[in-house]
């Protein structure tokens, strides 16, 4: 194979594993330095939390991952192993079908990452059309089971109908549901619940940590709320500064956090 693939039986079970990942954006004044030497790891049937403050640089290093990171963001070194493949060494016109094959991302408003000019049927079918040669029938059959399989009821009936028509949580589920159709090895959930009712948000976590279960999906799952990562997180690695300043089980982090952020972080949401 001409591209860069893992070595080494240690990170056979990571979805995902960065490697000195650092990356600057570009501004007519100034290089704002978002993402700087970063290790990060996201194995297979885990959910890893990425948390920090705001501007830390979460989204950043999803986006990257994802191969969408803004126009003036410029990666100056680093590995981005997804799927046991260096995304970054694959040619621009492979990449993004590459990363579409291995990974999913879901954002905090999901009535926006929808398309409000399609149905939820239309858009789910695109995705499935886009990455199999298969007929119109099959695919539908495939969106079908997709919505059933993050309790969406009815289907039938939500195929047809418009974002606008549907409550936030069922749009979150659509987003899943089209984030996960080829069960990704790694799906990145980037604050997925901060829009939503509370009600709502328990919903939604435990749809992941059924992908999770379910498929053995690697869960990337960015979040500000402590709460939440002390309850379905299984490793958690604390963000400053475009860093990770700390990493470890739920456990470490909760219990015996080494690092004076980490401290101050936990301190603040109690
Ligand atoms: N396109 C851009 N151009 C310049 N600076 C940017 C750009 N996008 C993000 N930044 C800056 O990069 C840093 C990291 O931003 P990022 O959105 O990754 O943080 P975050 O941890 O996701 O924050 P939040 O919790 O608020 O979502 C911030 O200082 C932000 O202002
Ligand atoms: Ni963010």
């Amino acid at each position: 194979m001409q591209y860069k693939t893992e070595q080494g039986a240690q990170s056979e079970k990571a979805a995902l594993d960065i490697r000195g990942l650092s990356l600057d954006y570009v501004m007519p004044d100034q290089n704002i330095h978002a993402v700087v030497d970063l290790n990060l790891v996201a194995k297979m049937g885990k959910i890893t939390a990425l948390v920090g403050e705001s501007g830390s640089g979460k989204s950043t290093v999803a986006l990257a991952v994802m191969g969408i990171q803004d126009k003036n963001a410029i990666i100056s070194s680093g590995e981005i192993y997804l799927a046991g493949m260096d995304v970054l060494s694959i040619p621009k016109k492979d990449m993004r079908s590459y990363i579409s094959n291995h990974a999913g991302i879901i954002f905090q408003d999901p009535i926006d990452s929808l398309n409000p000019l399609l149905t939820i049927g239309e858009q789910l079918m695109e995705t499935i059309l886009i990455h199999e040669k298969i007929t119109k029938k099959q695919a539908r059959a495939i969106a079908l089971n997709q919505l059933l399989a993050v309790s969406l009821p009815q289907p039938e009936e939500l195929m047809k109908k418009y974002p606008f028509m549907l409550s936030g949580g069922m749009c979150q589920r659509v987003m899943i549901a089209i984030a996960s159709v080829f069960h990704p090895p790694l799906l990145i959930a980037d604050e997925p619940t901060t829009a939503l009712d509370v009600t709502v948000q328990a919903q939604i976590l435990y749809q992941l940590d059924s992908m999770r279960k379910r498929d053995g999906t690697a869960i990337l799952l960015i979040t500000h709320d402590l709460g939440v990562v002390a309850e379905i997180a299984d490793e958690v690695c604390i963000m400053k500064d475009g860093q990770i300043v700390e990493r470890g089980t739920v456990d470490d982090i909760f219990y015996n956090p080494q690092n004076m952020y980490t401290r101050k972080l936990l301190a603040a949401a109690l």
